[in-house]
């Protein structure tokens, strides 16, 4: 076998006919995960098929749970905060480190699996998971730092405030980045001093309890963080449920609006990640080929299934010839394909129902007026194995107007939408014109402009000369619909924990009474 680690299949209950490859991935165990070990689902009446994207095949069953698994689930996670809690920072630090450092160690298998289960390419997957280690790594190394402040009060008295956790919070998953988002929730919780109970997407399940059987084996108390299976239903029951502090949502905007509409009835903070429209702006004055490889970039990672995508793309028009020949080469060289070879660059979409869905944004498009430059058409590669899989081509679309849907809708998918515009007043209107605003980009050389734009665009990222970069020491959020909250970066503690004032008299009481 090709597989160094090949233990780890055994370990996680997964089980392969040969090293993992596209099509041969047998998933077999449970995939919830509470009291420090994988659970039996209670009701296998209601289990979905989870499909693998590259070849259609079905992978494996997802088995919601009910009330009465996500009340074992939500109970457990009290106990473990119970004890967790009472840690010092630094005793939480070590134990997460070593979660880090499995996950670093396990890379590779981790990637594969989540590129069986999600479609994306191996390239991508290995990032992923890295970013995964890297943001535990770094809330570690945070979990030693909170602290309170100490207030001088008149009389000698004196007040001190304690950063204190929120106890059971809950982290519900899209399918786009698995194990990347059970990471982003997990790691700033568990480094305040909460539990976690994590719901994936019913369409990627399978990673989510790799990272729980990771973290039971780095060390954390049975319960500390757990996962429950299922959709709507079950996303709901932990939203509802009364011991649960906090709820971390990442996925569409109308999903957005029900979690924190389901939360206000328990006064829950949330943090919500929600979706974009980006805008990327382009100047006549920019690096031209730095600003093609930011529009790919921005566009075309995860098959375009990335909530902060630029997709669309403002060109002023002096440039636009240019920018357009380079563009369209660049895009239909990308490699589409077996997403577990080293040389694709992109590999299926999530489900055939999203690949006629975007294909879909593509046919209304034209309808509307748009040229398509390249791509756009569902990709049947030679390999045999995957003539079942979700893949299409890379679409550039010319000549769209602000009022196509193209151009105000969230694709998800490989489809660029690009706009041509005269002056810095004009773009900064049209790209602020939406109502999402969860990032932005600006390539040009001024430096003047470039910190001009960035301070008048309505969103919570914006990128200079790159785009799509989101080191785990960078706070990742949206402005307007995207959602509030942050993730990523020092801020997030203040999302995973809450302030107590301690205020405490020296002298006698001094009663109005
Ligand atoms: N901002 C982002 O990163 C993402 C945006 N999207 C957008 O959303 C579209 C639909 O994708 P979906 O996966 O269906 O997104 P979704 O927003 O419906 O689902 C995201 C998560 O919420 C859960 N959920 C759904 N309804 C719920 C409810 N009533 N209560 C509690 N949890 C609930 C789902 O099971 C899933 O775990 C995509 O085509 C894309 O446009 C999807 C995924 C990620
Ligand atoms: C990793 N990054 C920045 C490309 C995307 C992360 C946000 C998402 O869940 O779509």
């Amino acid at each position: 076998c090709c597989c160094p680690s090949s233990g780890i299949s055994l370990v996680l209950g997964l089980h392969r006919r040969s090293c993992a490859s596209t099509g041969t991935l047998e998933v077999k165990g449970p995939l919830s995960f509470w009291g420090g070990g994988r659970v039996n689902p209670l009701d296998t009446k209601k289990a979905e098929p989870v499909y693998e994207p590259a070849t259609g095949r079905v992978l494996c069953d997802m088995v919601p749970c009910g009330p009465d698994e996500v009340e074992q689930a939500v109970k457990n996670a009290h106990a473990a905060y119970l004890k967790w809690s009472k840690l010092a920072g630094m005793e939480r630090a070590r134990v997460m480190l070593e979660a880090a450092r499995i996950i670093r160690e396990q890379r590779d298998e981790i990637a594969k699996v989540e590129v069986i289960n999600n479609g994306k390419s191996i390239t991508e997957a290995r990032v992923d998971i890295d970013v995964a280690w890297q943001c535990i790594e770094y809330y570690a190394g945070l979990a030693g730092t909170l602290s309170g402040q100490h207030i001088q009060l008149p009389g000698g008295s004196f007040a001190y405030t304690r950063r204190e956790p929120l106890g059971v919070c809950v982290g519900i998953g899209a399918w786009n980045y698995p194990f990347q988002i059970a990471a982003w929730k997990s790691a700033p919780a568990l480094a305040c001093g909460n539990a976690m109970v994590f719901k994936p997407s019913p369409m990627t399940p399978v990673t989510a309890v790799m990272l729980a059987e990771i973290y039971a084996q780095a060390g954390v108390p049975e319960g500390l963080f757990n996962v429950v299976q299922g959709g709507a239903e079950t996303g709901s029951l932990l939203c509802h449920h009364p011991m649960v502090a906090k709820v971390s949502f990442t996925g569409s905007v109308p999903t957005g609006k029900k979690i924190m509409e389901m939360s206000a009835k328990g006064v829950k903070p949330v943090t919500l990640e929600l979706g974009g429209k980006s805008p990327l702006i382009i100047f006549k004055d920019s690096e031209l080929e730095n600003a093609v490889k930011g529009a790919l970039m921005a566009n075309f990672l995860s098959q375009g299934e990335v909530c902060c995508n630029g997709t669309r793309v403002f060109v002023q028009r002096e440039i636009m010839p240019q920018f357009l020949e380079e563009v369209v080469k660049r895009t239909k060289a990308i490699p589409v394909g077996d997403p577990l070879l080293d040389g694709t660059r992109m590999g299926a979409l999530i489900s055939r129902p999203h690949l006629e869905r975007v294909l879909g944004f593509i046919s209304e498009a034209k309808k509307q007026g748009a040229k398509v430059l390249c791509g756009g058409e569902p990709f049947v590669p030679s390999d045999s194995k995957l003539k079942g899989g979700y893949f299409m081509t890379p679409c550039v679309l010319d000549n769209c107007r602000d009022d196509m849907t193209c151009v105000k809708e969230e694709i998800f998918g490989p489809v660029m939408s690009v706009l041509p515009f005269d002056t810095e007043e004009e773009v900064i209107e049209r790209a602020n014109n939406t109502t999402f605003g969860l990032a932005a980009g600006v390539f040009t050389r001024d430096v003047a402009r470039a910190h001009r734009v960035a301070e008048n665009l309505q969103a919570g990222t914006c990128f200079i000369n790159n785009y799509n970069i989101s080191p785990v020491e960078v706070p990742f959020g949206g402005y307007k619909m995207s959602g509030f909250g942050r993730e990523n970066g020092q801020v997030t503690i203040e999302y995973y924990s809450q302030l107590k004032t301690v205020v405490v008299e020296m002298g006698d009481v001094e009663s109005l009474f």
